[in-house]
């Protein structure tokens, strides 16, 4: 097929926008490479047009162990995303007064792009500052079609679904019903199991899409805290922008900031 050929058709496919949630403390290569096998993936397909990316980090209140300030992993996941030209930071979750349940996130995200679509005066949509959110595709307003955004996690999170008390129900569904997942294998998980042992997942299949990593790479921000909080290196590990910034600012090395 001509390139040209390839591009005509690829207008008429449905648009996708991917959403990754998740801590990025500090941000990992494995966070940046679910993008890229997911898009592959949907190109290989020829069944979806993934026109951008979207790197969620969220709130300070979410608590977890090892998260570091919300404006260091907001800035640290900006260097890992310079040398990407479809992947952007959105640091709304991080600017709310308190933790976002993923399905708002998903849902604030959606809303502003539906808004975006349809507003008639694009550049103005949000009065008279004139601003548009760095997260925002570019290419949003090239169609009028609508976009869907779907939630991109390694299968570690789809698992942590079962967690008694972490995930409302509701939430769960809304979240597979109305926007979908997009899952990547990691080691240590079992996604297709976990679907076939949950009624819900089970019922809304289809808006499931697992992707296999074929090339597996162990990295994880526990990791990188740990070797960080023992004064060891992570050169090779995270990008060397992220690592100088976390040298910068003492990241990690204490303590009490480590798990
Ligand atoms: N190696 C990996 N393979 C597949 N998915 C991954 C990998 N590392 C992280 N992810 C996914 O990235 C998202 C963000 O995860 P998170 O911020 O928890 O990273 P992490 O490396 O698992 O950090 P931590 O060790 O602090 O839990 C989640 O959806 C998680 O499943
Ligand atoms: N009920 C929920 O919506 C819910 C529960 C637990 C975690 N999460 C999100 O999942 C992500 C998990 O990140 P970690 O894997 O780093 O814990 C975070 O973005 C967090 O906000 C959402
Ligand atoms: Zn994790």
């Amino acid at each position: 097929m001509s390139i040209l050929l390839e591009e005509t058709s690829n207008r008429l496919l449905p648009r996708i926008v991917l959403i990754a949630c998740g801590s990025f403390s500090p941000p990992t290569p494995m966070h940046l490479r679910m993008f890229e096998i997911a898009r592959d993936h949907f190109e290989m397909c020829g069944s979806h047009k993934v026109i951008g990316g979207i790197v969620s980090p969220t709130h300070d209140a979410y608590g977890k162990k090892g998260l570091a300030p919300g404006k260091h992993r907001c800035a640290m996941v900006k260097l890992a995303l310079q040398s990407s030209s479809w992947i952007r930071l959105s640091e709304w979750e991080t600017l709310q007064d308190g933790w976002s349940r993923t399905q708002a996130v998903l849902q604030y995200h959606q809303n502003f792009m539906n808004n975006y679509i349809n507003s008639p005066d694009l550049d103005n949509m949000n009065g008279d500052d004139n601003h548009v959110p760095g997260w925002l595709p570019p290419s949003l307003r090239e169609r009028r079609d609508p976009v869907q955004l779907r939630l991109l996690c390694g299968a570690d999170l789809l698992e942590s679904f079962a967690v008694p008390g972490l995930w409302a129900e509701e939430d769960i569904e809304d979240i597979v019903s109305n926007h979908g997942l997009v899952v990547i294998s990691r080691s240590g998980s079992n996604a297709e199991k976990f679907i076939f042992e949950s009624d819900i997942l089970t019922k809304y299949q289809r808006n499931i899409t697992l992707v296999t990593n074929w090339v597996s790479n162990e990295v994880s921000s526990t990791m990188i805290r740990r070797l960080l909080s023992r004064g060891q290196s992570v050169k090779y590990l995270i990008d060397d922008l992220v690592i100088e910034y976390i040298k910068q600012f003492g990241l990690f090395q204490s303590k009490t900031n480590s798990s």
